[in-house]
Formats: C-alpha cells, structure tokens, sequence
C-alpha cells in the first residue's frame, strides 16, 4: 500500500476493461492535462474519469454494508465486525456514456483511527457522511464530522449527508426532517438509505458521479448539474411502501 499506516485495499474493476493495479493509492486526476475555465465541455466518449470518495460517520452506522450494498448488491447481517483502519473497492458507473471510476473508501468509525482516516481527506472529491436513524447519538455526532470535514478535505469537496437504517422505522430515533434540517443548514443534500435494502444506495453514488463528471467538463463559471435537485426528484422516501 502506498497510503498511510492502516490501509487495506481491494480493486475490482467492473466493466473498466482495465487490469487491476495493487497499488491502493488514491487516484488523482493529475495525470490528465490541466484544464482552463475555457476547455471544451465534452469529455471523449471512451474517457474514464476518476474519483475518490469516502464514506466517513460513527461506528456502527452501516458504511461498510452501504459500500458491500453498492459493490455487491448483497447485505450482511449479523453479527457485526467493526473496519480497522481504512479499506476501499472501486466500481465504474456509467453517466451518459462516460464512464466514472470511483474508488469508495471505507473508513473505520472508531475514535481510535481517526488520525489514519484524517490523511485520506484531502485526496477526496466526495464524503458520504452517514448516521443511523435509530441511533439519535450518530446524527448528533455530524456536526462533529462536519467539523473534522472542514479541517482536513477540500474546500470544494462534494458532501452528502446520509440517514441509513431508513428500513428500521419501529426504531426510528431521528425525523426525517431533523436530518433534511441539519442538511440545509450546511447546504448538503440529504436522503435516507438502507444499506439492507438497497434503498437510494445506488442513487447516492450515482449522484456524486454525475456531480464529479459534470465539474470535469463544464467551466465552473456555467450553470451545471444541481445535485441538491437531483437528488429531490430521485430519491425514494422512507415511508414508501418498499419496507415491509
Ligand atoms: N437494518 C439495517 N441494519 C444495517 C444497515 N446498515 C448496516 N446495518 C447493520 O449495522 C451494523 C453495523 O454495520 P457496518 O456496516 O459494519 O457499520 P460501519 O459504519 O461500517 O462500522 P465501523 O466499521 O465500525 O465504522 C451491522 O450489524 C449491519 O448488519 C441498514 O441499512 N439496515
């Protein structure tokens, strides 16, 4: 591994075309050629862009099932096993015939790795910042994450703010609008998921990978694509009838 102390790795590259690389360094749009405010918008339709994203929020929240949920389509249930440091898979998707490659970090929640997970902030073009809609400490907690986010990323990072667990509503611990409240505040975009059922999991990657494209050929000074507005009219509501 390249990365710091307590990273692991897995490189799977789904329909990429590309062999897998052992290296676990985070990848970096550096090795394309810098681009002024005026370059054309369209990006070829064989390129492949890149991004990293990470998914950050206390332990126990569901980052890494939301991550197993996307790569695998598959939940694990049981018992559960806390991340140690950090980890990462890579998935490719599609966003209107170009293809992003994002390669998904997957941090421990736990205190005690902060200061591992911090050195991977920077690299980041987008944080999912997830809390458990059962667990009313967890969404108290992301003002604090917030707080770490604005320390250690990017000025112009892409974050999300995200109430997984939508699936366990006997439990529910945190309205709806309590988490759409704390998102406006920050000016976030905010939707509740279920890493169990797959709900706007996909959406979720989806949306920051239209996000990362649409920065990567459009100059900054035109209208581009609204996340916040995208998201409102994709994403499925937790009261819908897809829980039994
Ligand atoms: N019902 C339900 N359970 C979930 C969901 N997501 C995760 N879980 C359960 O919550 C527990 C913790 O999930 P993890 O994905 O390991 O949590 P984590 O945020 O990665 O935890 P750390 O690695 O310690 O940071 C596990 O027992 C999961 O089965 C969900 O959407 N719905």
């Amino acid at each position: 591994m390249g990365g710091p102390d307590g990273a692991a790795g897995s490189e799977s590259l789904e329909g990429s075309g590309e062999a897998p690389k052992s290296s676990g360094d985070p990848p970096r749009s550096s090795g394309d050629p810098p681009r002024s405010s005026r370059d054309p918008p369209a990006l070829p339709r064989d390129h492949e862009l890149r991004g990293k994203v990470m998914l950050l929020g206390d332990s126990g929240v569901g980052k890494t099932c939301f991550l197993l949920q996307f790569k695998d389509g598959a939940f694990l249930s049981g018992t559960f096993i806390a991340t140690v440091g950090i980890d990462f898979r890579n998935k490719v998707v599609a966003v209107d015939g170009v293809k992003v490659k994002l390669q998904i970090w997957d941090t421990a929640g736990q205190e005690r790795f902060r200061s591992v997970t911090h050195a991977y902030y920077r690299d980041a073009q987008a944080l999912l910042l997830l809390y458990d809609i059962t667990s009313k400490i967890s969404f108290d907690n992301i003002r604090a994450w917030l707080t770490e986010i604005h320390e250690y990323a990017q000025k112009d990072v892409v974050i999300m703010l995200l109430g997984n667990k939508a699936d366990v509503s006997s439990e529910r611990a945190v309205r709806t609008e309590e988490g759409a409240s704390l998102a406006r505040e920050y000016g976030v975009p905010f939707m509740e998921t279920s890493a169990k059922t797959g709900m706007n999991v996909e959406l979720a990657f989806l949306a920051i990978a239209k996000e990362l494209k649409q920065r990567a050929e459009q100059p900054l000074d035109e209208p581009h694509f609204q996340i916040h507005e995208y998201i409102e009219s994709q994403k499925k509501k937790s009261s819908c009838c897809a829980f039994s």
